[in-house]
């Protein structure tokens, strides 16, 4: 209470006048009061307010150009809102620590020169109707007009995000809001028709989940021309602000949403909730023009928390990965904000890919920053605030998207609807018109009832099976009609329009539907409305078929739109779907008196009934307009109420039948069990028992329709006869109509046929071809192989050759080194020799020199020795000369052959190399040849095969073209 009076007194102290003061004083001291200055001047004139309220004026005006059309320049509109201090933080004796200051500054109670400028601050008090006018309206005013929007929730934990997005049941939130809105444009442009389908999303943990479908687990976020886009997400086409809210509840269910120290019921994930118009000029009326196509996004982000605060181990993980992504967030605007920026991480986290095209100022953008006033709080919320003052800074240049019709849903199912409408005038057409029989003798109408009983078997089984056809052609203009959904008002201004449109309007009270409010509360409009593109065919077919028994004349009246109400008051509709949850109760008798009223085809009473059609027009009048005697209604009502209890038992007896089949199943698989047989039996007795009252009626009717003809006057008889004739009409009408659609898909599967045996003999040329083809492909390659094989015995051949050269050398070389070693071993001989001789000589000499002195000690004698001394010596060293010339002969020999044998056993070395080298070059050759010898065998067995597989057909082919890949890759 203390707070927000002091809130309130802040607010009222300072206005715009008072800021723009402030702001002049406050620009020069602090950072932040500058950035004050740089936004507040220029924002204030581009209020999204009043943006809003000039683009509803043009709205889809075709000879005024829309607002967004011209492709001017905007900025993101960024707005704040508190809220109010929590029960909690006033126990807790929290003080303010920011405020709203006047409609567009944020000012911080403790040092008043931090003050922030943004579109509009919206204070605690401000309810999200308000919030909504300035920071959505222009967003989905564009988004109907083909502009992408995205509106954001950005702020702390318990900042009040999912209040302002989702709210509650007293104050509804900006999604809501947004969808109500949408609708109501659709209420206000007339001239349109529009598509609408919606998708959500949560983003947890880094984990794209489908809230609309729990299959929906970890999808992808894929990229194309258009942008990025989530893939397998589903989309569900809604027809009512109730239908597309009570699917935003169910997901909501879905959504992770965890208890913090902050916040009992805190998002832990990031949701985007997406709703794709398509919308067309209504008709044919501007053919060729293109269809609107955009997107409006409203993420509800979670909220940023601090870690220290969480003690929960998930709720920490859950908190990093939220944080993480808002970071990237901060980051992606901060760097499209600086001009100077290179890369823009969008790629970091799954929340900025998937909202990539939206941040890259393709969209128009709103971001609400929801903040709390306080002071525990504060720093957060000056995050908050920068955050918010950065974004303002993005530039935006929206425009309209328009797509080219083959693309556009809505362009699909009008053209089906087109399509579909067409066959019908077809068949209606082909009615071949029934002249009236004027005067019927008493005994006539006898005779004629008895033989449209004998007919009525027979016409009743080929009707029975052209049935389900039949609805399915018009259950599904139906659906595809009430799919697209155009103004009510279309209704007075357009032509007119036989099939039936939503004509739904709406007010406060279906904003109930909200994530408190479940679809149990839905009432029976709602549950009608309740239908989906491809998911809820079901409830519309039962709707419908419920529908076609609850109409007297429920076929031919719907085909007969001049005779319609052409808006039926939506609690018919809610009727169709009571009638639905309660089948066996009696709906009216129209539909049961088909049973006894069906002419057989081609039968004379067929033509005795015909009547030009005015006549017949001319008598349904007079009869509507003739007054039924008492008794003639006491007569028709008491067989329809016979009839209609025999109808009642037939449905609880085939019932029953299918409940017994069931049993008897169950029997069949646990036969020991008495209960069961218990049951069947009971059944069996109910089954019996009601044929037994079904046979009994059935007399009972005969009885009393014998019987009433004597009852009856003339008038009576008439009355009843052209009752009976209506329905002889509705039913030949129906048969024409299903014969008619019996042709239509006679002609498509002959087309089909056709189609078929076109696809067959395509399939056999191919067939042809490619066996040609392969024929063609393995002769090239024999040959090629063939051509290798040549070479390479060519190569083998002459390895051989250079192999046997090779041999011959070494045995060449070998024989010079045996030779060699031959004379080495001979000149070592003689060496020896020498060398012994020499020995020998040189003692001997040694011998002869201490023998000399000797003798001389003789006289006489001495002289003579002396001589023969001497001579002795000069040829003992002649000798010795002779013997050391040889030796040094010998050696020099010597030396030479042990080079020549060195260079002998090198070449033997060498030769042993090149030896070793041919063998190994004679191995792979032989390697080689054997490879190829396979490679030709296994072409002889390839040939072989094709030529089979020319006579036996593709599987073969198939196999061989396999074979061949093989030895392709090999
Ligand atoms: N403007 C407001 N007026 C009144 N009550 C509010 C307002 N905003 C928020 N609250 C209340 O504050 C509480 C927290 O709000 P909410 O759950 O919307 O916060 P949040 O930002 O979505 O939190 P989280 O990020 O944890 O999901 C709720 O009880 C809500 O009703």
């Amino acid at each position: 209470m203390m707070a927000s009076s002091k809130q309130g007194s802040k607010s009222r102290k300072t206005g715009f006048s008072n800021f723009k003061g402030a702001d002049s004083t406050a620009s020069s001291t602090t950072s932040s009061s500058k950035l004050y200055q740089e936004t507040s001047i220029d924002d204030g004139h581009s209020s999204p307010a009043s943006s809003s309220a000039q683009s509803k004026q043009h709205f889809f005006s075709p000879d005024s150009v829309p607002q967004s059309a011209q492709r001017s320049k905007e900025n993101v509109t960024v707005t704040v809102r508190f809220r109010p201090l929590s029960p909690r933080e006033i126990r807790q004796g929290e003080e303010v620590a920011w405020y709203a200051d006047g409609e567009t500054i944020v000012r911080n109670e403790y040092n008043p020169t931090i003050a922030y400028a943004y579109d509009r601050v919206f204070g605690p008090t401000t309810t999200t109707r308000n919030v909504y006018d300035v920071a959505a309206h222009h967003v989905v005013n564009g988004a109907m007009e083909g502009i992408n929007g995205t509106i954001f929730a950005y702020g702390v934990t318990s900042s009040g995000k999912t209040h302002t997005m989702h709210g509650d049941q007293r104050s509804p939130g900006i999604i809501p809001l947004a969808v109500k809105d949408a609708f109501s444009i659709i209420q206000e442009t007339p001239s349109r028709e529009f598509l609408l389908r919606i998708s959500y999303m949560e983003i947890y943990n880094e984990v794209v989940n489908d809230l609309l479908n729990p299959a929906g687990h970890n999808l992808r976020i894929r990229e194309d021309k258009q942008g990025t886009f989530v893939e397998g997400i589903k989309e569900e086409v809604v027809l009512s602000p109730a239908h597309a809210l009570s699917l935003i509840a169910a997901g909501e269910e879905q959504r992770h949403v965890g208890s913090t120290n902050y916040n009992l019921l805190s998002s832990r994930s990031h949701t985007i909730f997406t709703l794709t118009i398509e919308s067309s000029p209504l008709g044919n009326k501007i053919k060729g023009e293109a269809v609107h196509l955009s997107q409006l996004n409203l993420v509800d982000l979670a909220g940023s928390e601090s870690s220290k605060v969480e003690t929960s181990g998930l709720r920490r993980k859950e908190g990093s990965y939220i944080n993480k992504s808002l970071l990237t967030l901060g980051t992606v605007i901060s760097k499209l904000t600086d001009v100077k920026a290179s890369h823009v991480p969008y790629r970091d986290s799954k929340l900025t890919r998937i909202l990539q095209s939206s941040l890259s100022g393709h969209d128009r953008v709103s971001l609400i920053c929801t903040v709390t006033p306080a002071s525990s709080s504060s720093e957060e919320t000056h995050n908050t605030l920068k955050f918010a003052h950065r974004a303002k800074h993005i530039e935006i240049q929206a425009e309209q998207n328009k797509i080219l019709d083959e693309k556009s849903l809505i362009k699909k199912y009008q053209h089906e609807i087109r399509q579909l409408k067409e066959e019908l005038e077809q068949i209606k057409q082909d009615i071949v018109p029934i002249p009236q029989l004027n005067d019927i003798g008493t005994d006539d109408i006898v005779l004629l009832k008895q033989k449209l009983e004998d007919g009525q078997v027979k016409l009743q089984s080929r009707l029975e099976e052209e049935e389900e056809a039949k609805a399915a052609l018009l259950s599904r203009i139906q659906r595809l009609t009430k799919l697209i959904l155009v103004s009510t008002k279309t209704s007075q201004t357009l032509p007119h329009r036989f099939e039936p449109r939503r004509r739904h309007s709406f007010g406060e009270e279906e904003l109930a539907y909200l994530p408190y409010k479940r679809r149990d509360m839905m009432d029976d409009e709602h549950l009608d409305l309740y239908v989906s593109a491809e998911g809820n065919n079901e409830i519309r077919d039962i709707a419908f078929r419920e529908e076609k028994k609850t109409r007297k004349h429920g076929l031919l009246n719907w085909l007969k739109p001049k005779k319609r109400d052409n808006s039926s008051s939506a609690s018919d509709q809610s009727s169709v779907v009571k009638s639905n949850s309660t089948p066996s109760t009696p709906q009216g008798g129209g539909n049961n008196l088909h049973a006894e009223s069906r002419f057989s085809e081609g039968s004379p009473l067929m033509e005795q009934f015909s009547e030009p059609k005015e006549d017949r027009e001319a008598l349904e009048d007079t009869s509507h307009e003739m007054e039924t005697p008492e008794t003639s209604n006491k007569v028709i009502d008491e067989l329809d109420l016979l009839r209609e209890q025999k109808k009642i038992l037939s449905e609880e007896a085939a019932l029953q039948s299918s409940s017994l089949k069931r049993l008897l199943d169950e029997a069949a698989k646990s036969p020991e069990n008495e209960e069961i047989k218990e049951e069947i039996k009971v059944l069996n007795d109910d089954i019996k028992a009601k044929n037994d009252e079904i046979a009994t009626l059935e007399k009972q009717i005969l009885d009393f329709v014998i019987t009433s003809h004597e009852a009856l006057d003339k008038s009576d008889i008439v009355q009843a006869l052209a009752e009976l004739r209506d329905q002889v009409n509705e039913k030949s009408f129906e048969l024409e109509v299903k014969a008619a659609d019996n042709n239509i898909i006679q002609e498509q599967l002959n087309q089909k046929t056709c189609e078929c045996e076109a696809f067959q003999e395509e399939v056999a040329n191919l067939k042809q071809e490619l066996s040609n083809a392969l024929e063609l492909a393995q002769e090239t390659k024999i040959e090629e192989l063939k051509q290798k094989a040549k070479e390479l015995s060519e190569s083998k051949e002459q390895l051989e050759h250079r192999n046997r050269k090779l041999a011959e050398e070494s045995s060449y070389a070998k024989g010079l080194a045996s030779a060699a070693a031959v004379e080495l071993k001979a000149l070592s001989e003689e060496v020896a020799k020498l060398m012994n001789h020499n020995e020998r000589l040189a003692s001997e000499l040694a011998t002869l020199k201490s023998s000399v002195p000797q003798r001389g000690n003789k006289p006489g004698t001495t002289t003579t020795t002396n001589a023969r001394n001497n001579g002795r010596r000069e040829s003992l060293a002649k000798r010795q000369q002779e013997q050391e010339s040889s030796s040094i002969e010998l050696k020099r020999e010597l030396r030479m052959s042990k080079e020549r044998e060195r260079s002998y056993e090198a070449a033997l070395v060498d030769r042993d190399q090149r030896e070793a080298e041919l063998v190994r070059i004679v191995e792979e050759s032989k390697q080689r040849e054997a490879y190829l010898e396979n490679e030709l065998a296994s072409m002889w067995v390839l040939v072989s095969k094709l030529r089979r597989s020319q006579e036996g057909g593709s599987e073969i082919s198939d196999s061989v073209s396999e074979t061949l890949q093989t030895d392709r890759s090999f």
